[in-house]
């Protein structure tokens, strides 16, 4: 049996049943999930529910009080911070706008995990974010102030970046937030396809179930920091799943073209979260 330290049997990235505490608070309770290499994993979950935490967590960002997190069979907490940075990027909510900075200088930030503090950029570099400006379609907006661009092509600014890092592992919090309809597709379509032609293993945090449905291969939905559910979008997002971290009735129809299940609220539901409520 593998150890939770160097978890042998698995490749990916793994918590393996983690507990994070937060102001004195378990946000997360004996977690246990694994984004295959090659994979596109959704988290859904209620507000609270501890999606951010399990990402941050995934990252080697915020300690765990048990259990622990591997990266491709290695424990997390044992790698350096740059090392996991080469493996592992990061895109977090509401990114903050970098100011003063050309879009190619913040793609640019993306490669200081594969260079000294002092040293300039090299070829590699230069390819790297070359490329990472293609894919996400920054290319024409490179020498913009980054403070200057619209919330979609800031996102995709930032996306380039996280890209630019060259990791094997990508993981998004809420990256269709702020967006138009057209744009959230958009963007879920690109990193779709990154995976696909690229091999990158995606975990995203999504609010809208028919979209992590229809992008992802696997959801894990959270409730109240325990794993309600994980499995194939259609099991996880079993209505009774959905019922119970979100305190929603859905209904399961099919997509009038596709016939894809679509989670549709019902027009009954129990009384508002907030008994306050107005
Ligand atoms: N540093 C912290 N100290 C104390 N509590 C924290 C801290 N960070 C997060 N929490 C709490 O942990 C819980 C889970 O937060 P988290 O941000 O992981 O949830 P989430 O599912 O991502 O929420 P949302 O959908 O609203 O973004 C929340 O109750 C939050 O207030």
């Amino acid at each position: 049996m593998a150890s939770r330290e160097t978890d042998e049997t698995g490749t990916g990235l793994h918590a393996a049943g983690i507990t994070v505490v937060r102001g004195g608070r378990p946000i997360l309770r004996d977690v246990d999930v694994r984004l295959a290499t090659g994979g596109v994993m959704a988290v859904c979950g209620a507000n609270g529910s501890g999606k951010s935490t399990l990402l941050a967590a995934l990252a080697g960002l915020v300690p765990v009080a048990a259990g622990s997190v591997s990266v491709d069979g290695e424990a997390i907490h044992r790698l350096r911070r740059r090392e996991v940075a080469r493996r592992i990027a990061v895109l977090t909510q509401g990114a903050p706008a970098a100011e003063g900075f050309s879009v190619r200088e913040l793609v640019h930030l993306g490669r200081h995990p594969w260079r000294g503090p002092l040293q300039p950029a090299g070829r590699e570099d230069r390819r790297a974010v070359e490329w990472a400006l293609d894919v996400t379609g920054t290319a024409a907006l490179a020498e913009r102030d980054v403070i200057t661009l619209s919330g979609g092509e800031r996102q995709r600014a930032h996306l380039a970046m996280a890209l630019a890092q060259g990791c094997s592992y990508l993981l998004l919090d809420e990256p269709t937030t702020y967006l138009d309809p057209r744009h959230q597709l958009d963007i879920l379509h690109l990193v779709r396809e990154l995976n696909r032609t690229h091999g990158l293993s995606v975990l995203w945090v999504l609010h809208d179930l028919n979209q992590a449905a229809h992008y992802s291969d696997r959801v894990v939905v959270l409730a109240e920091g325990r794993v309600q559910a994980d499995g194939p979008p259609a099991e996880a997002l079993h209505p009774d799943h959905v019922a119970a971290a979100f305190n929603l009735r859905v209904l399961r129809l099919p997509h009038p073209e596709t016939g894809q299940p679509l989670c549709v609220p019902s027009a009954e539901q129990d009384a508002p979260l907030r008994p306050d409520a107005p």
